[in-house]
């Protein structure tokens, strides 16, 4: 290692390699996954990143691609001696089209970063995340992120048009991918390829993706729901009431509201309590329109009583509380105990079935059972408590859950990928041609296997 050391030193100078003290990028936010590692490496530029993944080809070595490390699934996180490539350093590049809503950017830029930047343009991001602060938009492509305004924009990929990328091999190639405009035809859709890959075809080094019209009206509501059956109702009637401006749709139950109060003394904003919370926002341009819309909606849901009780932000002070409630949930079950973590998605008949279901199955093993999640795009976080790792909980829960969630039409993982945590189960639900059609093009970019081995594929 040491001869790879002074070879990365030539290419990047001492300052962009770091070998002491690498515990930061080599263990995630959760604690969960740690890494040995072996080195630390911060390229500036494509050429950088080139010349590193040259020489770590021909010398075989093991490279995990980095950005913000916020990941939930320890993708980004060595397993063995592999090499950590940050992508943090990699943010200087920028550009926009405020006509065309095209935004291209170096892949190090913080997300939060680049909306602000976007804000004094007119324009934000198409997709919010509560780890904006910290995650990295390179990042966000390769984990293919969702988040709490999927419902509107859609996924990633209605947005991504073009990226470039550094591929493993011995010259490094640079390959630029798809273009910098709306509409281009003209060969398979590569960048897409790179959408939820996981840091495991090729290392994204800028990005070239559409952004939206910042609103200029925003509306929150929380909402007090006593049936699962009548947050569905809700969903339904918000969709075609709300249509056009709906922009969120997030769920949080009793459990959740509960860990919050206890772990992080967050309290609701709804004065009756209630065994469902909704939180709806809509995001428009004219504040009356949209105002009539959100009052008309809430009226018509107590006039069918779907709801018990509803809240509308007077000011952005009262939304901001409302969504602290829904952004501060993963602190708050991680200030619980030992958590058990998952992303699944399931058609909205099964959604808070299976929050049942391991309710009854874990029994008294588990401390909470606690489910939050985009409701609308039928994604849910169910996330199990305990108060330390329990081996029996765990043998309960696994493969138990993941084959139940396959077994009504449901996926394993609906955002936050593989990695290393869903490893194990990763082929369930898929069929035996489409995982070797995936390996046969991870061996296409990825000759030698040195790309975040260990994950998804
Ligand atoms: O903590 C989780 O389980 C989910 C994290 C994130 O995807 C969220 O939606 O808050
Ligand atoms: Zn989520």
């Amino acid at each position: 290692m040491e001869s790879d050391v002074l070879a990365f030193e030539n290419f990047l100078g001492k300052e962009g390699v770091l070998k002491d003290d690498i515990t930061l990028n080599t263990t995630d936010w959760t604690g969960q996954f740690k890494g040995p590692g072996s080195v630390v490496l911060f390229p500036k530029n494509t050429e950088q990143v080139s010349a590193i993944l040259a020489y770590c080809s021909k010398n075989k070595l093991a490279v995990v691609p980095q950005g913000g490390n916020t990941g939930l699934v320890g993708a980004s996180i060595p397993v063995h001696d592999e090499v950590v490539l940050s992508l943090s350093k990699i943010n200087n590049s920028f550009s926009f089209d405020d006509t065309m809503g095209i935004l291209k950017c170096d892949a190090g830029f913080i997300l939060e970063d680049l909306d602000n930047k976007l804000a004094s343009l007119g324009y934000m991001v198409p997709f919010d995340l509560g780890a904006k602060g910290s995650c990295q938009i390179g990042g966000n492509i390769a984990t293919c992120a969702g988040g709490i305004r999927l419902i509107r924009y859609g996924s990633l990929h209605a947005h991504l048009l073009g990226l470039t990328v550094v591929l493993p091999d011995e010259h490094g190639t640079v390959l630029h991918l798809g273009s910098d405009i709306r509409k281009d035809n003209t060969s398979l859709h590569t960048p897409h390829l790179f959408l939820g890959s996981e840091g495991q075809l090729g290392v994204i080094t800028s990005v070239t993706m559409t952004a939206v019209p910042r609103p200029k009206s925003v509306q929150s509501a929380m909402l007090a729901v006593t049936s699962f059956e009548k947050c569905c109702e809700v969903l339904k009637l918000a969709k075609s009431s709300l249509s056009e401006v709906l922009s969120s749709f997030e769920f949080l139950d009793e459990a959740t509201m509960k860990c919050l109060k206890t772990n992080l003394d967050l309290h609701s904003v709804l004065g009756t309590p209630s065994a469902f919370c909704v939180l709806v926002e809509t995001s428009g341009s004219n504040e009356d329109h949209d105002m009539a819309k959100m009052g008309a909606f809430l009226d018509e849901c107590l006039s069918k009583e779907l709801i018990l009780d509803g809240v509308l932000a007077g000011s952005s002070a009262d939304a901001t509380k409302m969504w602290q409630l829904r952004e501060s949930a993963p602190l708050a079950v991680s200030r619980d105990g030992y958590v058990y973590k998952h992303d699944v998605s399931l058609p909205l008949k099964n959604y808070y079935e299976l929050t049942n279901v391991m309710r009854e199955r874990c029994g008294d093993l588990a401390k909470s059972v606690v489910t939050y999640g985009h409701v609308g795009d039928g994604n849910t976080h169910l996330n199990i408590t305990s108060e330390k790792h329990s081996e029996a909980l765990e043998n309960l829960l696994y493969p138990f859950l993941y084959e139940w969630v396959v077994a009504h039409g449901g996926s394993i993982s609906a955002e936050h990928g593989i990695g290393q945590l869903k490893l194990p189960y990763s082929e369930l639900g898929k069929q035996p041609e489409e995982r070797l059609l995936v390996k046969k093009l991870k061996n296409i970019f990825d000759p030698n296997g040195i790309l975040n081995p260990y994950k998804m594929i």
